[in-house]
């Protein structure tokens, strides 16, 4: 095998060029007793792109998405996230700007929450206080969101009686009700069956293409959860970028044999990816 593609993002130093960027991440990494989780890594994604972060179990994608969502702070290199650095902003301020799905989340949320409320609550940064008293507006919005994502009919339905897919796309809701400028979904996918994978990936497609939704990075293990519309790839392994930038130019079978560390052939059918061991 040839060397890897080496991420070629620029890099901006100026504050005015920061501004501009969604997440700017400059030579980051973050130890844990002794591992490195990250290394080196340097990323940026800007206001209308649609990355997709593609690794093995273990390569340090969750905690990519964690720094992205102000939950971590680096152990070395700077995180910038919507103009602000980490470190020198008040975090409590930047996470209602930054909407996150993961299956943490999804593990705290009260089973006998109503489906409505955990959407509406976001926008009080609560989980599992749906006595609060909400505007109507934010109802109204709250039931907007659930039917962009097919299950405003469960809007009354205690959380804990809904299926995997349901709970994955009632949190998609939640995590868009603040408006976002940055919208982080932790393997959305995971669990679904072939039919909810499916469905699930049609409506973050719709979303993709939406010019008015927010910048989106999505986390998988698997290429064939990557949504058409989805613009820019991060492949990581062991905590460093194999390659970074235009899914076109990034996933190929070789990134992807690399990233994985077999012979994979990558296949495209339209907008979509397949891979196989050779
Ligand atoms: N607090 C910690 N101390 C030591 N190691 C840790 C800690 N947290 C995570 N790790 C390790 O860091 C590595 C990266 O973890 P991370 O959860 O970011 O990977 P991932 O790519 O999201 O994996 P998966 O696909 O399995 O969810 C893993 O090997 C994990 O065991």
């Amino acid at each position: 095998m040839s060397e890897p593609t080496q991420p070629s993002q620029t890099q901006p130093s100026d504050p005015a060029d920061l501004a501009d960027l969604v997440v700017h991440m400059a030579g980051v990494g973050v130890r844990r007793g002794g591992n490195a989780l990250l290394a080196d890594l340097d990323w940026s994604v800007e206001l209308d792109e649609r990355w997709v972060v593609l690794g093995p179990n273990g390569a340090g994608k969750t905690t990519l998405l964690r720094l992205a969502a102000a939950e971590l702070h680096p152990t070395t290199g700077t995180v910038h996230l919507l103009g602000e650095r980490l470190g020198r902003v008040d975090v409590f301020e930047l996470r209602p700007r930054i909407g996150f799905t993961s299956a943490a989340i999804n593990g705290r949320v009260p089973p006998d929450e109503r489906v409505r409320d955990v959407v509406v609550s976001a926008g009080y940064a609560v989980l599992g206080r749906w006595r609060e008293r909400y505007d109507s507006m934010d109802t109204e919005r709250a039931d907007e969101l659930l039917g962009a994502l097919g299950i405003k009919h469960l809007a009354t339905r205690t959380f804990g009686t809904l299926s995997e897919g349901e709970r994955k796309r009632t949190l998609i809701a939640r995590a868009l009700m603040t408006d976002p400028e940055m919208l982080l979904l932790d393997e959305p996918a995971a669990g679904l069956d072939l039919g909810g994978r499916e469905d699930l990936v049609a409506r973050l497609a719709t979303l993709a293409q939406d010019p008015d939704a927010p910048a989106m990075v999505l986390v998988t293990h698997h290429v064939e959860e990557i949504p058409p519309g989805f613009t820019h790839a991060l492949l990581l392994a062991e905590g460093r970028a194999v390659a970074a930038g235009l899914v076109d130019d990034v996933l190929t079978s070789e990134n992807l044999s690399r990233t994985f560390g077999q012979d994979l052939l990558l296949e495209r059918s339209g907008e979509r990816f397949f891979a196989r061991r050779r």
